[in-house]
């Protein structure tokens, strides 16, 4: 869905996403399985702390996202698991094959320089290894549907995105021909675009407040001093809307860190001429938000991470203020934000609420490297290793 060109497929597919898993009512209906993923990860964050080593925090985000979006997107199964994973190292390939612009870029219409580079017949490759994934997925979904439908068991909590969307293809009701061919796309833009988005964000988040202990703590003290029960329990979605301060901070992550720091290339319908440039019909027109979060022109001290210069404004990542779209605007908004704020949310409430936070071999905090890597998502370079020290409240 995100490069199908605007127009009545777009818009049936968009409400397939919103209805299947992206809509507040479905995102809701989400939150037991992200809060038992989370109560998972304090769980072994507490297990490495007690062997009091350091932890690879980029390493177990990654692993945290793709859990959390095969459950949601694909349920539990052994083979869909083995398959997850395939499918996730092929993702990893296809984001550096898309990332950045190469010379067929330059001379869109040239069909020889398309050629002579290979960079069609490795995309042609990768889009054949993923689609047949996704299609062992979609059997695996009909064999269990089938055989649960013969022993009459199928229970309507057990069912996951693909199965809504198995639904959909049966009972034809949606007006448009939906197959195979839709459904692979939206199981692919959901596992791809939900999982190197929120996580990162977290990653960033951790790693710009490490940098300002002020903030660490600022935000520490906010979730520890609402959440506590005397039970030392997982922060849950209650909570987090009361989170006014970790708002700031990952409003002021996105402003600093977008997740897709070039968004997705777009293709204008029309020709526009936009302050004195003419933009030709059918241009692939890029928007760098992260150069637009750092622009001197709209952010006073723009390199500098200070949560607090949200307080009191307007200003959000709603797609109204085009001073900060690291979800985009208009009509291809990200339908994710929610789903993706939320999680990044109650991922960090946790993290800071049962954990302190120390750097790994002496570093200090003004010395932590936060090198970007290069590429379609927005990735630190290197990874965030760092030190879990168990935090018990004292009760007064
Ligand atoms: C913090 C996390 C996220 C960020 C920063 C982000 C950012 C973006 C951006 C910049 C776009 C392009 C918007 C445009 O062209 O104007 C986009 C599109 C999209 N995102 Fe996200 N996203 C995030 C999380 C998610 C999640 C969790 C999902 C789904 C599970 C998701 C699903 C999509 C889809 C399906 C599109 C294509 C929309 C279309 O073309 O109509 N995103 N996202």
């Amino acid at each position: 869905m995100g490069f199908t060109p605007y127009g009545e497929y777009w818009r049936q597919m968009r409400k397939v996403c919103n209805m299947g898993l992206l809509g507040a009512t479905r995102v809701k209906s989400l939150h037991p399985t992200m809060e038992q993923e989370v109560s998972k990860l304090v769980a072994q964050t507490r297990a490495a702390a007690a062997a009091a080593g350091p932890i690879n925090l980029s390493v177990v985000l990654f692993d945290l996202g793709s859990c959390v979006n095969s459950r949601v997107v694909l349920g539990m199964s052994a083979v869909r698991q083995e398959q997850v994973g395939l499918f996730f190292s092929l993702t990893k390939q296809l984001m550096k094959a898309l990332g950045g612009f190469s010379l067929v870029d330059m001379f869109p219409s040239s069909d020889l320089l398309r050629r002579l580079t290979g960079a069609h017949a490795e995309l042609k490759k990768l889009h054949a290894a993923v689609d047949a994934i996704l299609e062992t997925i979609i059997s695996d979904h009909e064999a269990k549907r089938s055989s649960a439908a013969m022993n009459d068991e199928e229970e309507e909590e057990d069912q996951d995105l693909v199965d809504f969307l198995l639904n959909l293809k049966e009972n034809k009701d949606l007006g448009f021909p939906f197959t195979n061919v839709e459904i692979k796309s939206v199981i692919f833009d959901i596992l791809m675009a939900g999982t190197n988005t929120w996580n990162a964000v977290i990653e960033w988040a951790l790693s710009e407040m490490l940098k300002n202990p002020r903030i660490m703590k600022k935000a520490q003290d906010e979730v520890r001093q609402l959440v506590f029960n005397g039970k030392g329990d997982i922060v849950d979605e209650a909570c987090i809307n009361q989170l006014h301060y970790l708002q700031l901070v990952v409003t002021e992550t996105l402003r600093l860190h977008p997740s897709g720091p070039l968004n997705v290339p777009r293709e204008n319908q029309e020709t526009v001429v936009i302050q004195g440039y003419r933009i030709p019909a059918k241009t692939k027109v890029i928007f760098n938000s992260w150069a637009i979060g750092r622009d001197p022109n709209h952010w006073t001290d723009p390199e500098t991470f200070y949560p607090e210069r949200f307080l009191n404004t307007c200003t959000d990542y709603k797609g109204l203020h085009f001073q900060f779209i690291p979800f985009g605007a208009g009509r291809r908004m990200c339908p994710g934000v929610h789903y993706g704020t939320t999680i990044a949310k109650l991922v960090l409430a946790n993290l800071l609420y049962h954990f302190d936070w120390e750097l790994a071999n002496g570093v200090k905090p003004q010395d932590l490297d936060m090198e970007e890597r290069l590429g379609l998502d927005l990735r630190r370079k290197n990874d965030l290793v760092i030190i879990p020290i168990p935090y018990h409240h004292q009760a007064a």
